[in-house]
């Protein structure tokens, strides 16, 4: 079964918001763009802005799909739906203890992200 995931890269000022997976967690130790699965018939875009709300505090309002990704993890199929976010309100800060990081698109190959991540990291690069 494939797990839908949706998840944002929040910019600002040149920098992008990411938190670190609890060690307990499937692919735990490793940085991330924060987000989580889908419930039931829910949309990626509405997954987007309640998990940016229940982990990190904000509420997105301006965003766009990045890129979709689906990884095969062998302990899980994962099919992430990667969004862009460039505006929101509140200040973003872990809300369930996690350690988190704004850090710009040079320094990103300085954490470790789960593999499915890497061609994120590369277009982040790239891109801006
Ligand atoms: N949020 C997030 N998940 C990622 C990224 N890269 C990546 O491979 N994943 C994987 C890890 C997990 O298998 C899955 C997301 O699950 P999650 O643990 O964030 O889900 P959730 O917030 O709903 O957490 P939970 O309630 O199950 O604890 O996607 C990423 O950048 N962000
Ligand atoms: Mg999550």
């Amino acid at each position: 079964m494939v797990i839908k995931v949706a998840a944002g890269i929040i910019c600002q000022d040149d920098a992008f918001f990411i938190a670190l997976r609890k060690k307990e967690q499937h692919q735990g130790g490793l940085w991330e763009f924060p987000g989580g699965k889908c419930d039931d018939g829910e949309s990626p875009d509405t997954t987007l802005v309640r998990e940016l709300k229940e982990e990190c505090g904000i509420t997105a309002t301006e965003y766009y799909p990045f890129k979709l990704i689906s990884h095969d993890y062998g302990d899980k199929q994962v099919e992430l739906h990667f969004y862009k976010v460039i505006a929101f309100e509140g200040i973003a800060e872990g809300q369930e203890g996690q350690e988190t990081r704004w850090v710009t698109a040079s320094d990103l190959h300085l954490y470790a992200f789960p593999e499915a991540n890497q061609a994120i990291v590369s277009a982040l690069l790239n891109v801006d």
